[in-house]
């Protein structure tokens, strides 16, 4: 069978199709091509009050915050990347702990969230400083649509555990949010069991060269 639609198809790479189970308990699924860990000492820089993230170094240093557990069958436009998210519920200072947050380096690529387990929150933030913030529970769907910063917040008392997909050409680029001096909200305890959304005193408007280029915008070639 294969022979002949080699003959007939030669450009055609058929790829096996895969069933990945999701682990609820270790945030992995089988059948993975690869998996990567954010340890809390990674992750210095993204929070507010860094005296309170120095105070937990020595406790927390080495512990995993969280861990992503993913099928990539390759990078080609028009096939997609997979996997899950797990996050350890916390807060330095009064912030909810947080992934470090991206936008697609193909800037124009959605991406999609399913609740497993947790409470959780998208943060979003536009390349021009609108803010969205769509919730996460167990059974939930966030769409990230394109151009959309994102980063999740584990605002529970549980772990966060995720499905993602996006598109496999993606990319993320990890500079945009520490250039604008950290996202625009910041997600913090609310004093009453729950979260709410303050304003980042650091964070600054991007130029109109800078939200133009993460629009993917080319500059007009001058003959
Ligand atoms: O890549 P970050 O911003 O560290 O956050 C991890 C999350 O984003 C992803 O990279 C997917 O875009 C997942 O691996 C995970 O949900
Ligand atoms: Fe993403």
């Amino acid at each position: 069978m294969n022979e002949e639609k080699d003959e007939e198809f030669p450009l055609i790479q058929l790829f096996e199709p895969v069933g990945c189970a999701v682990d609820l308990e270790t945030g992995a699924i089988s059948n993975a091509t690869g998996a990567y860990q954010k340890r809390f000492r990674d992750l210095a820089g993204l929070y507010a009050d860094e005296a309170a993230f120095a105070a937990m170094q020595g406790e927390w240093d080495d512990t995993v915050v969280y861990e992503v557990s993913e099928f990539r069958p390759n990078e080609r436009s028009g096939d997609l990347i997979f996997g899950v998210t797990r996050m350890l519920p916390g807060k330095v200072g009064t912030e909810y702990f947080v992934t470090r947050g991206h936008i697609h380096r193909q800037s124009d690529r959605p991406e999609i969230y399913y609740g497993q387990k947790g409470r959780g929150l998208m943060l979003m933030e536009s390349p021009d400083g609108e803010v969205r913030i769509v919730e996460i529970d167990a059974q939930t769907v966030c769409y990230v649509p394109p151009y959309w910063i994102h980063r999740s917040v584990n605002v529970g008392d549980d772990e966060l555990v995720m499905l993602f997909c996006y598109p496999a050409d993606s990319g993320q680029d990890y500079d945009c949010i520490a250039k604008a001096g950290g996202m625009r909200a910041r997600i913090v305890d609310d004093g009453k069991g729950g979260w709410k959304q303050i304003d980042n005193p650091n964070w600054r408007m991007r130029d109109p060269a800078t939200i133009a280029a993460l629009y993917g915008e080319k500059k007009e070639e001058t003959a």
